[in-house]
């Protein structure tokens, strides 16, 4: 079902500016993408709704060279396009939209946009919001990057949402995640001193990695720094016993206590809001463990 990674992209490898002061920008470089282009045949009945939808609950975004990107210079008034003045919660790789439109139901005073690639699942995501009636969410079918560098102005999502981005685990694929050091500068421009950024995983690898690096940025604070560590820590658990490995079918190779144990931990508490998608129950069946992390902005 899939097809080869779409490379000739603009590269988004460089840090986007950031602080009050930056304007937004299109950054027009080269950088692999962190999704793999799939089918995107809807089925006749998502295809009346899409059509539907368009340029109402699905955003109508020109796209530039490919059909992912955002055209240069194209801007969204977001208080125009939701009719008020409210915090924007933004959710980047929404899948199929359990998760935004279960928070947009719960959330009546706050609006949502979700951003996805794929456009069989965004279909689902419409669906489901002409369903429900949210008149709070919107649908971005575009590269989250560029959505954020293009359609926000600094400061202007009160939080970012990713949970459980493709992985991208084996190592040679490993600098396709969607998070990355020039990455963590996007979110920090469209956020103001105190926004939150919120990321769930089920790959442990992937969890060390956006502790270190969101960790290591001075625009962020982690409020729970030092939390869930040695025996609470769910990296511990997966060391231990090589849970990765053993849900994936693989021969595990667990490691002793001393070098499982995880002494920093930093984990927060799972997020009361993030509603358990289908993707989340399929990672635990197979006995993976969650990770959450919460990062604030800093002044
Ligand atoms: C593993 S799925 C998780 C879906 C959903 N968050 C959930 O928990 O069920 C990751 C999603 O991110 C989307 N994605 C990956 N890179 C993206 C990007 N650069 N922009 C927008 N969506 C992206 C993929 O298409 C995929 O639907």
């Amino acid at each position: 079902m899939t097809s080869q990674p779409d490379t000739s992209q603009p590269d988004i490898s460089q840090p986007a500016p950031t602080g009050a002061e930056t304007p937004r920008r299109a950054l027009p470089m080269r950088r692999p993408l962190s999704f793999v282009r799939r089918s995107n045949r809807l089925k006749p009945s998502y295809q009346r709704t899409w059509d539907a939808a368009l340029g109402k609950e699905l955003l109508e975004i020109p796209h530039g060279e490919r059909d992912t990107s955002v055209a240069e210079g194209f801007r969204i008034d977001w208080a125009a396009e939701f009719g008020r003045s409210a915090p924007i919660v933004v959710e980047i790789g929404s899948g199929s939209g359990e998760a935004v439109a279960h928070a947009a139901a719960a959330n009546p005073d706050t609006d949502f946009l979700a951003i996805e690639v794929y456009k069989p699942g965004a279909a689902q995501l419409v669906s489901r919001i002409r369903r429900e009636q949210l008149s709070n969410v919107r649908v971005a079918v575009a590269n989250a990057p560029e959505v954020l560098d293009q359609l926000f102005a600094p400061g202007e999502v009160a939080e970012v949402w990713i949970f459980f981005p493709d992985p991208w685990h084996k190592k040679k694929h490993n600098k396709r995640r969607l998070i990355d050091e020039s990455f963590i500068d996007r979110v920090a421009r469209v956020l103001p001193a105190g926004g939150v950024w919120r990321l769930a995983t089920d790959w442990s690898g992937y969890a060390v990695q956006m502790r270190t690096l969101i960790g290591a940025s001075a625009r962020f604070k982690n409020p729970h720094a030092g939390e869930r560590a040695g025996d609470a820590s769910p990296l511990t658990e997966v060391r231990l016993h090589d849970l990765d490995a053993i849900s994936m079918g693989k021969e595990p190779a667990p490691l002793e206590l001393e070098q499982a144990r995880d002494d920093d931990g930093g984990w927060a508490p799972r997020f009361p809001g993030r509603t358990q998608t289908d993707f989340e129950t399929k990672a635990l069946a197979v006995g993976r463990k969650i990770f959450d992390l919460t990062f604030i902005r800093e002044p």
